[in-house]
């Protein structure tokens, strides 16, 4: 009776039945990307379900995401909200999560003039080679220690990540005020409980459940935590009494609040500060570590690929250098292919950032309501047999005379996106990935901790939004000798 009342879908994707009011969510899993995974293996490429009382469509095929992400770019190109997402952004007053329109549109232009742009690229190099040796310095330390202990990689790498991203947007000096270790059990936790999904979501009335449950509770701790730190960051810019100077893009920000007239029309307000600043913190530095850990991780499961890299690398740079430049990026093709194959078959965001559809649109020839939630599956489009052949395994000479890349033109290989939401820090996260793994895989040897083979390398994965290696990879390095 009600079916014959409502306006006629049409023809909506497949996908697999669901119950009143919960809809698909007994059937979905801990990650959301492998369970909507094995409903495209089901369903076929484009599949609808219902999260909650929440219509979602999941696109899993290169052609899809293409119609997704080019072809209906303008139609879809805005973002649900979630209780998380507004929390930890300020009421999605950020770059990520803000809904298509002025705010996203402001603070976008913000960051990329203040951060990406190619010449603060370029300005913020000596912080990169202040990093770098910072890097090689600590892994060194570790090398010399008799006996030969393991280095817990994720440390040394979100150190490294961290210390280049934050100190150049939240300033120089951000890494002599704070603990490295707190910050990073800062960003995890954070990013978890943005991720974390709430009853009030999916559900009519679910905010009492999240009340009763404790959800809400625990998510608003975790935002205070983050909260407090950006107001220590955003004092500490103040007390420095250096607003004017634009050294970073807090000072940019705090001046665009304090002289609303000098710079235009759009009113930039102390939460947009904080939801910009919630993106770099968050976004900024998880995925370059991820991926990062990731290469790391598969390298160590394929000595073949580890050797012949290093020896690649090695002939490219030539023996005895002092320090990596950026430079040398340039020189290292067949590091460029392993990183093409880490993000293949482990994109840090599988599920991207989700898109809402701000109008009726056809996917695939299947009507895609407006307001429809939509996925893209990245970690399907990876493992495609259609798209890549032997799908499962680590070959990166995959990539030779390949003219796939990564950066949003070919849609079998989307790890940051594409399109108007495509990531706007691509290049700088890049550059940190290849020039981490440089210095990593030029000085050092690595092997496995003793009594380890590659069998035992663990591969479970964790998170929420960004998906990381759950295990700590633990590696010893020997100081390469010429
Ligand atoms: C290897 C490094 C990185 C990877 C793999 C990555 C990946 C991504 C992905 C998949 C998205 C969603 C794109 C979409 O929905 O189509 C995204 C968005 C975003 N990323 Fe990155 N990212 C990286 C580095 C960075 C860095 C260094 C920053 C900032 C310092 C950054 C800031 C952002 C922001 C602000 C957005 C939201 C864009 C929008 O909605 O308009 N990312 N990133």
């Amino acid at each position: 009776f009600f079916k014959k009342l409502l306006p006629s879908k049409g023809k909506l994707p497949p996908g697999p039945t669901g119950l009143p009011i919960i809809g698909n969510l007994h059937q979905l899993g801990r990650f959301l990307h492998k369970s909507l995974h094995k409903f495209s293996q089901e369903y076929g490429p484009v599949t609808y379900f219902r999260f909650g009382v929440v219509p979602v469509i999941t696109v899993s095929s290169k052609e899809g995401a293409e119609e997704v992400l080019k072809t209906h770019d303008l139609e879809t190109c805005s973002r649900p909200k979630t209780v998380g997402s507004e929390l930890f952004t300020y009421g999605c007053q950020d770059i990520g999560f803000a809904p298509f329109g002025e705010c996203w549109r402001e603070m976008r232009k913000i960051a990329i003039l203040e951060l990406f742009s190619p010449k603060k690229l370029k300005d913020f190099r000596s912080i990169r080679e202040d990093e770098s040796a910072l890097l090689v310095k600590k892994v060194s330390n570790s090398a010399h220690e008799k006996p030969t202990s393991p280095v817990n990689l994720r440390k040394v790498i979100f150190t490294f990540a961290a210390g280049i991203i934050y100190r150049l947007s939240f300033g120089q000096n951000f890494c002599d005020f704070v603990d490295m270790e707190t910050v990073e059990d800062l960003v995890l936790e954070s990013e978890v409980n943005l991720g974390s999904v709430a009853f009030a979501d999916f559900l009519p009335a679910g905010w009492i459940i999240d009340r009763v449950s404790g959800q809400h509770s625990k998510v608003k701790k975790a935002f205070d935590k983050l909260d407090n730190f950006f107001e220590l960051v955003i004092d500490d810019h103040l007390k420095s009494g250096k607003i004017q100077d634009h050294s970073d893009i807090i000072s940019v920000m705090l001046d665009m609040i304090n002289n609303p007239t000098k710079f235009g029309p759009y009113k930039v307000t102390k939460d947009h500060l904080k939801g910009v600043m919630s993106d770099v913190f968050l976004a900024g530095v998880n995925a370059g570590s991820i991926t990062m850990i990731w290469t790391m991780t598969e390298l160590s499961r394929h000595p073949r690929v580890m050797k012949k890299l290093q020896e690649d690398i090695r002939a490219a740079l030539g023996p005895n250098k002092e320090k990596i430049t950026e430079a040398d990026l340039e020189k290292v093709e067949y590091l460029k292919m392993v990183i093409e194959e880490t993000f293949r078959l482990h994109p840090p965001a599988p599920l991207l950032l989700p898109r809402v559809a701000m109008s009726d649109i056809k996917i695939q020839g299947y009507n895609i309501p407006k307001n429809t939630m939509i996925q893209i599956n990245t970690y399907s489009i990876g493992r495609d047999p259609k798209n890549w052949t032997k799908p499962d395994e680590f070959i990166p000479e995959r990539f030779v005379d390949n003219p796939i890349e990564y950066k949003g033109q070919h849609f079998e290989l989307l790890p940051f996106g594409a399109g108007r939401r495509a990531c706007p820090g691509m290049a700088t996260g890049i550059t940190i990935v290849e020039l981490g793994l440089l210095n990593l895989l030029y000085f050092f040897d690595w092997s496995l901790p003793n009594g380890m083979t590659t069998k035992d390398i663990d591969m479970e994965e964790d998170g929420a939004f960004a998906i990381t290696k759950k295990v700590s990879l633990e590696l010893v390095p020997t100081l390469h000798r010429w």
